[in-house]
């Protein structure tokens, strides 16, 4: 059996990843969804396990040290990071593994995964950036004003990935998410 796609996404701070990860799990079956580690604090609705799981300072420092993690990243005041055994079984098993992570962790990927899938999501404006994250009412305005200034450096890193996806449209940006990954498997590999 062939080993699964590593696929990378990354994007700025409310332009769409969860959105459109969720999407793309009830359409893609053959797609698994990385859950990370953080210690940022779970937002109302969000499931330890599913969204993340949910670590103190110490249980993310013996992750980071027994190297558990394939990469990690502080952002915004807050570690993330890969937990590594599941990445690797998931792609042994011959499935496709979407890692929704920030820059400076994808870039860590690149060269333990050169051969991984990167896609960076892009707002269609600065504007309804900020529109999107404010509108999400997760964050406080002193968080918002950090990610949305992050956001700026971010974007000046999309040249680092393979593919750029406008989220315009949920459903538009999730069928050429679908069509980079279709066009991907036919790839022929030398
Ligand atoms: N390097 C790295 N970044 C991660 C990981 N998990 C999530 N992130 C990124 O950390 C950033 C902050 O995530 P979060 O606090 O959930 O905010 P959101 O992007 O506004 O939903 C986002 O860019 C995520 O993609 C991870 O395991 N490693
Ligand atoms: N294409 C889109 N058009 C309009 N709103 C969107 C679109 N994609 C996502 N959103 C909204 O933007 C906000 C941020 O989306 P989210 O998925 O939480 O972003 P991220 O995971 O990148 O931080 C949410 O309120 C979401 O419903």
């Amino acid at each position: 059996m062939s080993k699964g796609l590593l696929i990378v996404l990354s994007g700025p701070s409310g332009v769409g990843k969860g959105t459109v990860c969720n999407a793309l799990r009830g359409k893609m079956d053959n797609l698994v969804y990385s859950v990370s580690a953080t210690t940022r604090v779970p937002r109302i609705g969000e499931e330890n396990g599913v969204n993340y799981f949910f670590k103190s300072h110490d249980e993310f420092k013996y992750m980071m040290e027994n190297e558990q993690l394939l990469e990690y990243a502080e952002y915004v005041g807050n570690y993330y990071g890969t937990p590594r055994d599941f990445v690797e079984e998931t792609l042994q098993s011959g499935k496709d593994i979407i890692l929704e992570i920030e820059v400076q962790g994808a870039l860590k990927v690149k060269e333990k995964f050169p051969e991984g899938i990167f896609i960076f999501l892009l707002p269609p404006s600065l504007d309804e950036l900020k529109d999107r994250i404010c509108g999400r009412g997760t964050e406080t305005q002193a968080t918002i004003d950090h990610r949305l200034s992050v956001a700026v450096d971010e974007i000046g890193l999309v040249g680092h990935y393979d593919y750029a996806v406008v989220n315009d449209q949920i459903d538009e940006a999730c069928k050429r998410i679908e069509s980079i990954v279709i066009a991907e498997h036919c790839k022929v590999r030398g």
